[in-house]
This record gives C-alpha cells, structure tokens and sequence, in this order.
C-alpha cells in the first residue's frame, strides 16, 4: 500500500482473497455505519422533538429520492446485460410503477404523517446544504469512480436491515406522532435490502480479484459510511447544537 491509500487494516497485509475482503467490509461497517451516530441515538431513543424528526424525514426525503438516479447512474456504467437486469428492480423499488407504490412514496407517507406539507417536501428547498452536498458526492462518485466501486458503495445496505428493525420498534415506542402506516417505507426495506446486499457483496467477492480491487472496495464503503455519516453531522449541529443555516427548514415552535 503506498501513502496515498486510505484503507489499512492496522497496517496488516494486504486483502489476500475474497473471504478477507468480506471479513474487512465487515469491520468498517461494524466502526463506521451511521447506526453509531448520536443522532440516531436521539431519534431512535425518544429524544428528540417533533420538530426534530420533521427535520430528519425532510432532509432524507434528498437521499430516498436521489437513490434511483445513482442507481440509473450504475446501471449505466454496465455493458454487461445481465448486471444491468439485476440492477433494475432497485430502481422499480424506490419508483414504483404504474400499478404500485414505490419508496419515494412511502416516504411521502412518513414525511405528511409528521405534518410535513409534500410540495414543500419534494422541492427540497428546505434541506440542509450539507445534506445536498454529501448526497450528490453519492451519485458522482457512482458515475466517476469504477463500476466495482460503484456497486461497492451500495455495501452500507449490508448493515441497514438491524438499524431499520430498531428504529421501527424504538420511534414506535417512544413518539405518539408516529404510528405502523407511516413506518411502512422502513418494514419494506427489511425485505429489500437483503437481497441488494447480498448480490452486492457477492459481485464484489468474485470480481475484486487483486489486492488493490479489494483495497478500492473497502475505499468505496468507507466513502459510503461518510456519506451517512456526514448528513447527520449536519442535522445534529442545525437542529440539535440550534445552528440552522439560512434558508433550511425552521420547525414550527421553535
Ligand atoms: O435508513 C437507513 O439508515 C438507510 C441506510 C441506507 C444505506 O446504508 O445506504 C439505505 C437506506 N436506508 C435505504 O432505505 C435505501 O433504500 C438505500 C439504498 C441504498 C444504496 O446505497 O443504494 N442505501 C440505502
């Protein structure tokens, strides 16, 4: 590894093969997943306000509605037939179809079930500048970076599934403002994700096959994980520390 590299395993050698590689995703999803970020300590422990969760329903209404134009970004790094067939259904998933809801629209349903106005929503004029900053760093890195980084850094959704069972059970039990039909976006994912984790996690392990391809791998989800990361940095310092900049969403009360 030359200096220039972002990943060490502590300075161990480097990814010797496939089952390695795993093991690494494994460890940076274990230090690094958003599921460790005070925010979502606060919002899943009853500790925030409504206002609050208003804020981070809005602002991630960016991220929902921006994850089929990434995944429109994948599908067209991919000569390959078969990847882009397998890859279709994520975008089915977030857009529905003529004849079904998609996620976008469940979020929907979270966001107006908080009292949020949709129009207002959907124009995301009142997102966090960070927010749009590390989401749109998502779709770019898809379209620049290699399509075995693009596919990697969909691996965060290998951890998602526990994080989205405890925020189900936790926001039921601690806010009277949220309910089962306004969490459904959150109880689809738990079918979801799983599969787009696992088909992720197995391109990677076949088609990483030399140090440096693993090295990249572990590059792309720790780029990922900062993504995350970062856009609940910015909810924090906006609506917990009170530093909301100018134009963002100001909850009503406060
Ligand atoms: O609630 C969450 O914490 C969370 C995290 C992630 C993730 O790990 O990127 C995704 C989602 N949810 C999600 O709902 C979703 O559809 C999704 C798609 C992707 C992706 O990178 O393609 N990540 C995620």
């Amino acid at each position: 590894m030359n200096a220039m590299t972002a990943f060490s395993l502590n300075g161990a050698a480097p990814l010797a093969n496939a089952d390695e590689l795993e093991a690494a995703l494994r460890q940076i999803g274990a230090a690094r997943y958003h599921n460790l970020h005070p925010f979502h300590r606060l919002l899943h422990g009853g500790k925030l306000n409504k206002g609050q969760v208003q804020a981070w329903a809005l602002n991630r209404y960016y991220y929902q509605s921006s994850i089929p134009i990434k995944d429109a970004v994948v599908i067209s790094r991919f000569r390959d037939r078969a990847t882009r067939v397998e890859w279709r259904h994520r975008i089915e998933d977030h857009d529905g179809d003529l004849s079904s809801e998609g996620g976008i629209e469940r979020w929907l349903k979270l966001t107006e079930g908080l009292g949020l106005d949709s129009a207002y929503v959907e124009s995301t004029q009142g997102i966090l500048p960070a927010t749009r900053f590390a989401v749109d760093a998502y779709v770019h890195f898809v379209r620049d970076r290699t399509p075995l980084e693009a596919i990697a850094s969909s691996l965060t959704e290998l951890f998602a599934p526990n994080l989205h069972e405890e925020r189900i059970a936790g926001m039921l039990a601690h806010y009277d403002f949220v309910n089962p039909e306004i969490m459904s976006y959150f109880k689809r994912r738990l079918e979801q994700a799983p599969r787009d984790a696992n088909f992720a996690l197995t391109y990677v392990k076949q088609h990483a096959t030399t140090p440096a391809e693993r090295e990249a791998v572990c590059n792309a989800l720790i780029f990922k994980t900062n993504v995350l990361w970062a856009q609940l940095d910015a909810l924090h310092h906006a609506y917990v520390d009170g530093h909301i900049p100018p134009g963002a969403f100001v909850p009503q009360g406060s």
